[in-house]
């Protein structure tokens, strides 16, 4: 494969120089500063003319872990594949470690390291086979030992392709993509199908793989994932990024949660006024509330006073997955729900 093809799987940097550093056109800036990834207004069309990303804006720094989270269908491979130089915008710009990532591939792509959805490896080769095929046409490679073993699959080595799980395979995805020690990494998924061990164990990878300055674009559907991993992210919903920044900044917003049952015979209705949520006869009941203390406080007061005990009581602070849920939702809240 060469540094310009743009079909197939794609996961190691291929053999090319490093950039040069010569300050960029009209920006003054060297390739080597500023942001690893930089999306400007960037859109892209697919025949027909649907627009299925539709001028977003971000920028990743060096060192960072970014996870691009949405609701099925909202954009994000679209737009990595354009981060990934695998295609060009429609419109906006986008910059990576300072280039265009399809304009200026031979730049880029010896810096990246990708792991798509698919991988597509040939099936007969034992998984050590694989390694050392793509690291021939990797420079710089790690030795093939090494890339297994940050993956946990050295005890795998000599097991063909078509015998390994649905997550080795997604292992052997990662040691490729790794293999050129890429100073820009693109997880797509990259924990779908492991089990819960190998989820953690990838999540310290990509901590280790930080630790050493590498910077990570990941998409994810797990919501813990993100906030485990994550120091920035953004949401994307229909080819739009509605919300990003930190985790914390983008859950500050939301309303913590507080859950209870209630007695038979007692209705929702004798709750205080600034704690009635729900419709009388109700047994489930769920306040949402800014002030997760002072709520929870009163509530429990009025429950020591009343003598009532509060079946399955539950009270947290907001998560990204609500966050990321109320985005989903195009409906308002439940009926029997009340932000106090
Ligand atoms: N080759 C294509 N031709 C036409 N439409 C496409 C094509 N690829 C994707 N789309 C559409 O573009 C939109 C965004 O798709 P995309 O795969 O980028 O979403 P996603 O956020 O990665 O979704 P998922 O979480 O389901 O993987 C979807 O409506 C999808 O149907």
């Amino acid at each position: 494969m060469t540094s310009d093809d743009h079909s197939g799987p794609d996961h190691g940097p291929a053999p090319a120089p490093r950039p040069g550093t010569a300050s960029r056109p009209g920006t003054g800036r060297r390739p080597d500063d500023g942001p690893a990834i930089e999306a400007e207004g960037l859109r892209r069309r697919y025949a027909g003319g649907f627009e299925a990303v539709t001028g977003i804006t971000f920028a990743v720094e060096r060192g960072e872990i970014f996870a691009l989270l949405g609701t099925n269908g909202a954009g994000k491979t679209s737009t990595v594949e354009i981060l990934e130089g695998l295609a060009a915008p429609d419109g906006g710009s986008v910059r990576v470690l300072g280039h265009d990532p399809y304009r200026q591939r031979a730049a880029v792509r010896p810096r990246i390291g990708v792991m798509l959805q698919e991988g597509g490896f040939p099936s007969d080769l034992t998984v050590s086979e694989t390694v050392r095929m793509w690291a021939g046409c990797t420079s710089g490679a790690r030795p093939t030992g090494e890339a297994l073993d940050m993956v946990g699959l050295t005890g795998r080595a000599r097991v063909r392709v078509k015998q390994l799980s649905g997550g080795e395979r997604r292992r052997l995805d990662l040691a490729l993509a790794l293999l050129g020690r890429p100073d820009v990494l693109f997880l797509d998924e990259p924990t779908t199908g492991l089990d819960a061990e190998g989820r953690r164990d990838t999540w310290d990878l990509v901590r280790q793989l930080r630790e050493t300055g590498t910077t990570v674009l990941l998409t994810t559907h797990y919501l813990e994932e993100a906030e485990a991993l994550a120091d920035r992210l953004a949401i994307m919903h229909a080819g739009r990024v509605v919300t990003s920044g930190t985790p914390a900044e983008v859950t500050a917003s939301r309303p913590a949660r507080i859950r209870f049952g209630l007695p038979a015979g007692i209705p929702a209705a004798r709750l205080p006024l600034s704690l009635r949520a729900a419709q009388q006869g109700a047994r489930r009941v769920e306040i949402r509330t800014h002030d997760l203390q002072r709520a929870l406080t009163e509530l429990l007061g009025w429950a020591r006073d009343q003598g009532v005990t509060l079946d399955g009581l539950d009270a947290r602070s907001a998560s990204l997955e609500e966050a990321f849920l109320e985005i989903a939702r195009s409906s308002g809240d439940r009926a029997d729900t009340v932000e106090v």
